[in-house]
């Protein structure tokens, strides 16, 4: 447990600091190449709920602590033993001596007494603590309050159940790649190994336990991905054919790409702007023994990447605010700041417009998002309609919600969809 507080303690602070959780759980794995998988579960999992609860954490923080300047790395440490003596199914005696073991080692150790203090503190007084923060209107919501008013505003009556199902461990789901197997076989293999998960749409399976890739049936053969359900919708809102020529504007790691692909033999551009992530998209592609033409560029920028030749189906799954997936990444509800969206919109602009214009007339284009906030999905989709008088908005299938917005809950997470023709 030491090791878990130690390396989770240090995560929380960076995140805190302002850094991305997943290129700081990156680099240490690389730090510690000799922890055990078990033991790497161990680390994300404490972190990643600590961050799903920090509402709550810093809450009981700010009244426990005697002083506001606490050395942040002793403050990310208490925050992850809190959560464990709070939620987690350790022994409060042994996360308390650990807690204290790991504050030795941190700048000089003059926290030792402080973090054995607060934490036999906290036990005592736990239970109306807990019960202090979850009444709390800033705490309880485990997420900054700007965020909660916007999601009071855009969703006057769902707004809890979207801040709650980002607070949850989200479900893990699958794509059957119908290339390989069908989906009924599919599921008789889970089976066969102990696993059972539950049929949507036509080639989704959500499982009912995340499990280790490994695990799964297949997969370095290319049975499945791992795709959320939500996603799913992508692929198929493009209607694809045989032959057509088809761009993935935003590619990386291809999780679209390869649905596509396995959907009809297409002639297929996989463009992202970052090459570290389009290696995971070659990487995909060939466990699905599928192909693509993969380019580095930028999406708002077709000089740099295009031939020319028009598009007949663009999918457009942009950067954003990732609000929809907060829940898989919980960094991000700590991270963003309401500034943030003035950025986005802009790129975000400028992308869909130097889109259109690689998109033969009669084609289609997808706009995506994994956000829930109007002003990055429905309302900029608005004003490019008012922009671009070739552009027609159409119906969406009657399983999706007529705007577009899917919410995160306990099958999907949070997306945005528009399919946009050329007139
Ligand atoms: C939401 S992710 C795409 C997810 C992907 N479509 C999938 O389903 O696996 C957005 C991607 O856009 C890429 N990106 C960011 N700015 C870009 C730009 N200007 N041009 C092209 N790609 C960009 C990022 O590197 C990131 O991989």
């Amino acid at each position: 447990m030491f090791l878990t507080q130690s390396l989770a303690g240090e995560a929380v602070a960076a995140v805190l600091a302002g850094r991305n959780l997943t290129d700081t759980m990156g680099r240490q794995r690389h730090a510690h190449p000799e922890l055990e998988p078990r033991q790497r579960a161990a680390i994300q999992d404490v972190t990643y709920s600590t961050l799903r609860r920090y509402g709550e954490i810093d809450f009981i923080l700010t009244k426990l602590l005697n002083r506001p300047d606490t050395d942040p790395a002793v403050r990310a440490l208490l925050a992850v033993a809190i959560y464990q003596l709070a939620w987690d199914r350790a022994a409060p005696y042994a996360v308390v001596d650990h807690a204290v073991n790991v504050a030795s080692q941190l700048n000089g150790g003059f926290a030792k007494g402080m973090v054995n203090g607060l934490l036999r503190n906290f036990l005592r007084h736990k239970d109306a603590l807990l019960a202090e923060a979850a009444q709390d209107g800033k705490a309880r919501w485990n997420h900054p309050t700007w965020w909660v008013t916007a999601m009071r505003e855009a969703y006057p009556a769902a707004w809890k159940a979207v801040l709650h199902a980002n607070n949850q461990h989200p479900p893990m789901s699958l794509r059957v790649n119908v290339r390989k197997t069908g989906r009924d076989d599919y599921l008789a293999q889970l089976q066969a190994a102990g696993m059972s998960g539950e049929a949507f749409g036509t080639v989704g399976i959500r499982l009912q336990q995340p499990v280790p890739v490994d695990k799964l049936p297949g997969f370095f053969d290319g049975y499945c991905s791992v795709q959320d359900i939500g996603a799913q919708w992508a692929a198929p809102l493009l209607d694809v054919a045989d032959g057509m020529r088809v761009l993935d504007a935003c590619c990386a790691p291809g999780g679209k790409t390869g649905h596509l692909l396995e959907l009809a033999e297409l002639e297929l551009t996989a463009l992202d702007l970052d090459r570290g992530r389009l290696k995971r998209v070659g990487d995909n592609l060939a466990r699905l023994g599928l192909q693509a033409d993969l380019r580095v560029g930028d999406a708002s920028q077709p000089a740099g990447w295009w031939d020319g030749q028009a598009f007949d189906r663009i999918l457009a799954d942009v950067p954003c605010s990732a609000s929809g997936v907060a829940r898989r990444h919980p960094d991000i509800k700590w991270l963003r700041r309401p500034d943030d969206f003035a950025q986005f919109a802009t790129q975000q602009s400028a992308m869909l417009a130097a889109l259109w214009g690689c998109l033969k007339a009669g084609g289609r284009l997808l706009y995506v998002t994994c956000s829930v906030f109007p002003q990055e999905n429905q309302q900029h989709v608005a004003e490019f309609l008012r922009r671009h008088p070739d552009a027609r908005q159409l119906p969406l299938p009657a399983a999706l919600p007529v705007n577009g917005q899917l919410l995160p809950n306990d099958q999907h997470d949070g997306f945005f969809y528009a399919l946009l023709a050329k007139d």
